[in-house]
């Protein structure tokens, strides 16, 4: 049976980063047979160049006909003086909500040959697995009302609204426990309930549903101080499940752990196992059309497809394996390297991942 998969590169490293990942999925697929199909479009600052838009309805509407969507990122300084309503970004946002893509997973996984590149020391970071649950298709980026309006002495206020409903919560929840059962069993839940009236239903919300699962021992953090044991203690955390920005903000900070943003894949999934995959970083602009972009998170990116979509988890496998014996032989993008390794470009390491997963 075929498997449609609609390819967005978009901004800046993206078309790069997703050729690799198209390289690594063309093996697997000859491999395994899965009958891969790729149909390419694109997304944000290229879409408004080509249709004048960040997402177009035609765009939106392959999506909607795919099983899956690998996608690079967006935006750039180009379209960053756009009226707010078409910049690049809103149309991941808008991507992300039309399809219900509401759990976005992103694992900060310490690969051990990148010990030496995480801003840790070694021994705060040697085997460091987190998940990381963010909430993806409401909270403050979708909420209403916002905008900026001009008040009464002239002056311009800018605002935005923070709003969750149960049913928004408790769905993002059971992802977070469903996961942490299926991992070392512990789910932190991440809020600044001490100040705002959503968290407080968040919070609520989360401990009502930890009878259902009383083989996972829930604790509760505010944010702030998150943030804080991240860098602390990292390895205190198997799955945190958190809102939208907080989990943007928490998983940006996590990736460093890891040695780079360019190490952090993600998941978008929609209560179905359909899936958006992509980098959980953006467009970089600084480092774009220079090849010399880390394209493992999209590489690994599309691992997470063939697993949580696909669900042929051998193969998401095997491309994982793939990237740790790349490592292994000391290749390093400009953002990973360290004393006594090669550093190589975005397509030669993404070519060094194909030519090991051909061995296995
Ligand atoms: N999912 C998406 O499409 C996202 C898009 N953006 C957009 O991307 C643009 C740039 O945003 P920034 O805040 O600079 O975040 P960014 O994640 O694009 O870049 C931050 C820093 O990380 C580096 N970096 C990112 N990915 C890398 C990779 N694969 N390999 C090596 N280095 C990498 C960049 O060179 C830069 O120094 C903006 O227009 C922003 O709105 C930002 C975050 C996510
Ligand atoms: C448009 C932003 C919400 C993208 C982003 O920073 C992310 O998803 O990590
Ligand atoms: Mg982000």
């Amino acid at each position: 049976m075929t498997k449609k998969i609609l390819v967005l590169a978009g901004d800046g490293i993206g078309p790069e980063i997703v050729d690799e990942a198209v390289k690594v999925l063309n093996v697997v697929n000859d491999k395994y047979n899965l009958g891969l199909e790729y149909t390419e479009d694109t997304i944000g600052g290229a879409a408004i160049d080509k249709y004048g838009v960040p997402l177009a309805d035609s765009t939106l509407a392959t999506a909607k006909e795919s099983d899956a969507v690998l996608l690079g990122a967006v935006g750039g300084p180009k379209w960053d003086t756009l009226e707010r309503s078409i910049r690049p970004e809103k149309g991941l946002l808008k991507i992300r909500s039309e399809l219900g893509l509401f759990a976005n997973l992103r694992p900060a996984i310490l690969y051990p040959q990148l010990a030496n590149a995480s801003s840790l020391k070694a021994e705060f970071v040697a085997g460091l697995d987190i998940l990381i649950v963010r909430e993806l298709t409401g909270g403050i980026y979708f909420g209403e009302p916002r905008g900026i309006r001009t008040l009464e002495n002239g002056e311009r206020q800018g605002y935005n609204t923070l709003p969750y409903r149960e049913s928004e919560i408790e769905r993002i929840a059971r992802v977070g426990f469903e996961m942490a059962q299926l991992r070392n069993k512990k789910l932190c839940s991440v809020d600044k309930a001490n100040v705002m009236e959503s968290s407080q239903l968040w919070r609520e919300i989360v401990t009502n549903m930890a009878k259902e699962y009383p083989d996972v021992e829930l604790s509760h953090m505010y944010v702030d101080n998150a943030a804080m044991q991240l860098v602390r203690l990292p390895k205190q955390f198997d799955v945190m499940v958190t809102d939208n920005m907080f989990g943007d903000i928490l998983s940006d900070e996590a990736s460093m752990l890891t040695g780079s943003i360019g190490m952090l894949p993600s998941a978008s999934l929609d209560a179905n196992g359909k899936g958006m995959y992509e980098p959980s970083h953006g467009s970089a602009p600084d480092i774009a059309g220079k090849n010399m972009a880390n394209p493992l998170a999209t590489i690994l990116s599309a691992a997470m497809m063939l697993r949580y979509t696909f669900k042929h988890a051998e193969s998401a496998n095997l491309i994982e394996k793939a990237v740790g014996l790349t490592l292994d032989k000391n290749l390093r993008t400009a953002d990973i390297m360290s004393m006594g390794c090669d550093k190589v470009s975005t397509s030669e390491m993404g070519n060094a991942v194909v030519a090991e997963l051909k061995k296995l």
